[in-house]
């Protein structure tokens, strides 16, 4: 359902890969390993249709990314590194408007529970500048549990959430799998998910 050919980035001067290739379909999880400065989030960015190709193409449902931009990114949810969290607005008021931003329009109701799901209740109404690293993933990880796009690409979801956290994480991941979801993801740690749905990328200098 994802295909991807002969993808290549370059940065700075210097390749970070080249010839990259890989199909994802239903029900997969694709984990991207690599060094720290190997290109993994080059790739994610790539794969997101944020950052431009060097060589090779991306395809959705057999259409490039790029000419089919605007189906794609409705079907496509892209988390990046840093939790994307503005801290003047509350905790509830941050994921209202990042779900809206996405073309969702969710009632109070449910994004209370989700916050609840992520175990933010009773900071729903603090600003998110207060919330600790980990609470802030929390709540950038709260939009999961909303936003029901087939194709999830994930950069270090995993980074600054404790024990529990991860392990909500992980079934969140479990249960989209088993509904047909697709997941793309970065992490130093291996995700704990079913092994016949664990695929491995390794990015290695310039290959
Ligand atoms: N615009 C740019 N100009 C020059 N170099 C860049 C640019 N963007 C990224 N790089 C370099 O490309 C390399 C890959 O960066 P990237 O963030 O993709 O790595 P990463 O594998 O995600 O690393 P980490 O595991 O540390 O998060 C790094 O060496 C980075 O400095």
């Amino acid at each position: 359902m994802l295909n991807v050919e002969s993808l290549a980035c370059q940065r700075g001067g210097r390749w970070l890969f080249r010839d990259l290739a890989f199909t994802l379909n239903p029900g997969q999880l694709l984990h991207i390993q690599g060094a720290n400065g190997s290109g993994k989030t080059s790739l994610l960015r790539m794969l997101a249709g944020l950052s431009s190709l060097d060589d090779g193409a991306i395809c959705w449902r057999e259409q490039s990314i790029s000419s089919a931009r605007e189906d794609y990114l409705t079907e496509m949810l892209y988390l990046g590194h840093a939790p994307a969290v503005k801290d003047d607005l509350s905790v509830r008021e941050n994921l209202t408007v990042s779900c809206r931003l996405a073309g969702l329009q969710p009632d109070a109701k449910v994004v209370r529970a989700a916050l609840e799901t992520v175990g933010l209740n009773g900071r729903l109404h603090l600003p998110a500048r207060v919330l600790s690293q980990g609470q802030r993933r929390r709540l950038a990880l709260a939009r999961l549990c909303l936003d029901k796009r087939p194709l999830w690409i994930l950069d270090e979801p995993f980074t600054a959430l404790d024990v529990h956290a991860t392990q909500w994480l992980e079934m969140q991941l479990e249960a989209h799998l088993a509904e047909g979801g697709l997941v793309i993801l970065t992490t130093h740690q291996t995700p704990r998910v079913a092994e016949q749905r664990l695929h491995i990328l390794s990015i290695e200098a310039g290959r």
